[in-house]
């Protein structure tokens, strides 16, 4: 798993280590591994035009020495200081290997930054975002900002040191103004913005410096192929298509018979022996035509999965009985309607949008997408469920209190029936045995590592990303563990 901690466990871990090293050591650590990330970013360093934006703390620390050892090594650098307050070792370091500092003068421009500085911004390979890091509160200051903006004005990409400033660092939010990172160079382990969207869409790829702090159990994981191919089910010698395990799917209806189809390719894609097929004979038919495969017809299942494109068909009463059995239930789409607060709900795996959980919780869509991370804890507590929130990173939260990430889905997986396939394979994940955290964890792993051969850069649709899941699979299956995973 990867791992992403709080401000405060990594503030704790730092006075730990700070405690046991001479001062400084840690910050040096930190730019040493930003400027040879920089570097990397750029491809050249000699005669690369760098400009820093540096903030009171020492976030802007980082940033200055990063510079210093840029400079040292050709690159034209300059700072931009954006508080009168700065960390006033680093700038004599830098200022001592060759950088300047932009805009000394009193004038301002049109946009608020004193003289010459929008020039710099403009003239730069890169800017480096040492505003505010983990100290830092949600929202950019005016000067800030308009340096901001005028880099993305001129296409000059930024490299956030350690988190974009302006996200909220604990919760991924972004309620204000925030930077757009091309690249965030983090240290010591990943923070929750870096992996909840949608402030992990503004950190771009995060590259993580170990500065060799001691941390503790994790807020939050995400999954890794390593976590994957140790948990999924592999069928062994005397497995049978009953010990596999047998889904019982419930989804499909006349409005929406392709669901039925594409939640069974799903399912058939998964670890399970057999599909048992519950609906209408007119889509039942339509599955069987499909998948010769599946049995028809209700009997001994080890999970179900209930919900999609049932539309109007939902029968509560029955998926409330259900909900009331031993066996796993997954409730997607309209299924989720049959989720009350009341019960015990462990092992139960809900597979909303943003929207189906927003109409769960009563609340507006753009809330839940504003604070995915939220809502999708909440909702796990207060129903006991484990929820799996669909987006482009997908977070699963367990009545536990454990969450779990996955990032690895590309955009073109937003695309009608995607859904339903995650849905068959989580489900199919249920009934061979996994529990609803890592169905939902490995599901939603796979169903995005598909999609990616599917796509391949380009457009996809759901049926595809089914085909894919067995090669997904088999190469995840068959890679050797790297190292550290
Ligand atoms: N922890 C570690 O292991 C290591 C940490 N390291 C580094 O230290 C960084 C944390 O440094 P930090 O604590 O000095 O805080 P940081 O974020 O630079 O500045 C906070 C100050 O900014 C201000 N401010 C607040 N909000 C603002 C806003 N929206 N817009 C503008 N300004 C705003 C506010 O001050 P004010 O201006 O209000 O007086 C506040 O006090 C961390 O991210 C990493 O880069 C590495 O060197 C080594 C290992
Ligand atoms: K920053």
């Amino acid at each position: 798993m990867r791992r992403a901690h709080t401000v405060d466990q990594v503030r704790t871990a730092e006075a730990d280590l700070m405690a046991r090293l001479p001062e400084g050591t840690l910050m040096q650590r930190a730019a040493t591994g930003l400027a040879v990330a920089i570097s990397n970013f750029l491809g050249h360093t000699y005669g690369a035009r760098v400009v820093l934006l540096i903030g009171s703390g020492d976030n802007g620390g980082d940033a200055l020495y990063a510079g210093e050892k840029l400079a040292r090594r050709g690159a034209q650098v300059t700072a931009v200081l954006l508080s009168e307050h700065y960390h006033q070792a680093a700038l004599a370091a830098l200022l001592a290997a060759g950088g300047r500092v932009a805009g000394s003068g009193a004038a301002t421009d049109a946009a608020g930054l004193a003289s010459g500085v929008a020039g710099e911004i403009a003239r730069a390979d890169v800017v480096v975002d040492g505003i505010v890091g983990i100290g830092g509160r949600p929202g950019l200051r005016a000067e800030a900002a308009a340096a901001v903006r005028v880099a993305g004005e001129h296409r000059v990409p930024i490299v956030a040191v350690d988190v974009p400033s302006g996200v909220d660092v604990d919760s991924g939010e972004t309620p204000e103004e925030h930077v757009s990172a091309a690249l965030t160079v983090t240290f010591g382990t990943h923070k929750i913005c870096h992996l909840v969207d949608p402030a992990a869409t503004a950190c771009g790829p995060v590259h993580l410096v170990d500065i060799g702090l001691d941390l503790p159990h994790a807020a939050i994981e995400s999954i890794q192929s390593a976590d994957v191919r140790a948990l999924y089910p592999v069928p062994r010698g005397e497995s049978d298509k009953y010990s596999r395990g047998v889904l019982g799917l419930m989804a499909g209806s006349a409005q929406y018979p392709g669901a039925a189809v594409i939640a069974t390719s799903g399912a058939l894609a998964g670890p399970i022996g057999m599909v048992r097929y519950v609906g209408p004979d007119s889509v039942a038919e339509a599955v069987r035509a499909a998948h010769p495969e599946i049995v028809a017809g209700e009997g001994r299942v080890q999970a179900w999965a209930v919900g999609s494109g049932l539309g109007d068909d939902l029968d509560l009463a029955k998926v409330r009985e259900l909900l009331d059995e031993e066996e796993p239930v997954l409730l997607d789409a309209d299924g989720i309607k049959a989720l009350d607060d009341s019960g015990d709900h462990d092992s139960v795996l809900i597979t909303p949008h943003a929207g189906e959980l927003a109409r769960l919780l009563e609340v507006d869509r753009a809330v839940v997408e504003a604070q995915r991370l939220k809502h999708a804890r909440l909702t796990a507590e207060r129903f006991d469920v484990t929820v799996l929130l669909k987006g482009s990173t997908t977070v699963i939260a367990a009545p536990s209190g454990e969450v779990r990430v996955n990032t690895n889905a590309t955009a073109w997986l937003a695309t009608a029936g995607a859904g339903d396939v995650l849905a068959g394979l989580c489900g199919s994940l249920l009934a061979a045995g996994l529990n609803p955290l890592d169905a939902a964890s490995v599901g939603a792993y796979l169903h995005a590592a598909a999609a990616n051969l599917a796509s391949a850069g380009g457009p996809l649709t759901a049926m595809q990303v089914a085909a894919k899941l067995p090669d997904a699979t088999r190469g995840l299956l068959a890679e050797p563990d790297p190292a550290g995973e």
